[in-house]
């Protein structure tokens, strides 16, 4: 195991390489900004399995789970490993130091595996069974551009374009380290797009993860399981919530409410979340959501909630701390910041008056970037970028 010293690799904005030290620095600013138990760790903390734990949403839930409530049980991603030429992928090394800081008598074991295989949900609920007898919580936050239906073998891809009709929008772009507004034209998905779409990012794979759960008898009074979903601004709804996505998060939505009748006999509970808008590598491919994210920024400022502090709210309405905030639809909502009617017409005129010239006033383009550069390891202060560091990172040991 070597030392070496390593340079970020870009490719457009985003990054072919990860920064190991950087990258357990994000994660423990996240533990910082973690409330601190309230009461002694009696080791019999509520089972949570959380699929997706190593970025975003995901990542935040798992740590406010450790941190705050001293969960036991079993966090799923699917990171790529050092290869002769590469770094391993920034999830990687944010699972291994998220294990540190569960600590050597932390019961919180991580699988890296495609969740969407029947293989993963085999070992990841063997586990799960051999050890706890029971799982209170599953958090289902993954974001992936394909899946390969158990049942079918079938490969789905996922097409990020509106329906209908054509999307033309303003866009955030670099050229360079120079930021300028561009703009950007999407034909409408056909048909197969956004069933494929639905396949990838809809309820399907949830809907089995909990089913599976049941058959197992795994699901314990009291079970609460919950899927990321957003909603977002009109002003990306032609991108997002209209567009192929959206029909899966409504598929995903839907799927909720079936599993909300399936679990109610068991004493368990189902629904969807809707988070606020964040920059993670899911978020960053789709188009208009750097501009938007930007210009939302710099309305808000540190208003703009962290994933961090949604993930402490999530877990208060989880566990009971405090009560479930649903909307008519009967889901969790956690983006009031964003979706404030003042916030989003402030958003709307700094949209409008949006040009190369004027991003620098209307935009908080640096903020972007850094967000950006973090899902990789760059850019996090206190990480010295010309030490040394070791890339090669087992990934953790317990199961
Ligand atoms: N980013 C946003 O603005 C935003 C806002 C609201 C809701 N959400 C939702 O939150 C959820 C998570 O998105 P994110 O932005 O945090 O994504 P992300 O890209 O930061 O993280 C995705 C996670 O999924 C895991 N993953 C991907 N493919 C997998 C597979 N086949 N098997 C197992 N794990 C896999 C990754 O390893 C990673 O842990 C999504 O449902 C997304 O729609 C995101």
């Amino acid at each position: 195991m070597t030392l070496r010293q390593i340079k970020p690799g870009n490719r457009g904005f985003l990054y072919v390489n990860s920064h190991p030290a950087g990258c357990a620095a994000v994660v423990d600013e996240l533990w910082q900004q973690t409330p601190a138990p309230s009461g002694p760790d009696t080791g019999a903390g509520p089972v949570a399995l959380i699929i997706g734990s190593s970025a975003g949403y995901g990542l935040a839930a798992t740590v406010a789970a450790l941190r705050t409530h001293g969960m036991r049980g079993l966090g799923i991603a699917f990171e790529a490993p050092e290869t002769e030429r590469r770094t391993a992928s920034g999830g990687w090394y944010r699972t291994a130091r998220t294990a540190e800081l569960a600590g050597p008598d932390g019961d919180f074991a991580f699988l890296n595996a495609d969740a969407f295989s029947d293989a993963a949900k085999e070992q990841a609920l063997d586990h799960l069974a051999a050890r706890y007898g029971r799982v209170d919580h599953l958090v289902y936050s993954v974001a992936a551009p394909r899946r390969t239906d158990p049942a079918t073998g079938e490969v789905h891809h996922s097409a990020i374009k509106p329906l209908g009709s054509a999307y033309r929008a303003k866009t955030l772009q670099f050229d360079g380290d120079t930021p300028l507004v561009g703009s950007l034209e999407l034909d409408p998905a056909v048909d197969a797009e956004r069933d494929a779409t639905v396949q990838v990012m809809g309820g399907a794979d949830w809907k089995l993860w909990v089913d599976a759960l049941t058959d197992r008898g795994l699901v314990h009074p009291g079970f609460h399981t919950v899927a990321l979903t957003y909603v977002g601004s009109d002003l990306t709804a032609p991108i997002y919530r209209a567009g192929t996505i959206g029909a899966a998060k409504q598929h995903l939505e839907d799927t909720a409410r079936r599993l909300q009748q399936d679990l109610a006999p068991l004493g368990g509970q189902a629904h969807t979340v809707v988070a606020g808008a964040a920059v993670t590598q899911a978020s960053t491919a789709i188009p208009s959501i750097a501009l938007y994210t930007s210009l939302l920024r710099a309305e808000l400022g540190d208003g703009f909630r962290s994933t961090a502090q949604q993930a402490t709210a999530l877990w208060q309405q989880l566990t009971g701390a405090a009560p479930l905030q649903l909307d008519e639809e009967q889901r969790i909502r956690l983006d009031g910041w964003e979706m404030d009617e003042e916030v989003q017409a402030a958003v709307h005129a700094r949209w409008a008056a949006a040009t190369t010239d004027t991003l620098a006033e209307l935009a908080d383009t640096d903020w972007f970037r850094a967000q950006v550069g973090r899902l990789y390891g760059w850019h996090v202060p206190g990480t010295d970028y010309d030490a040394p560091v070791r890339t090669t990172v087992p990934w953790p040991s317990g199961i």
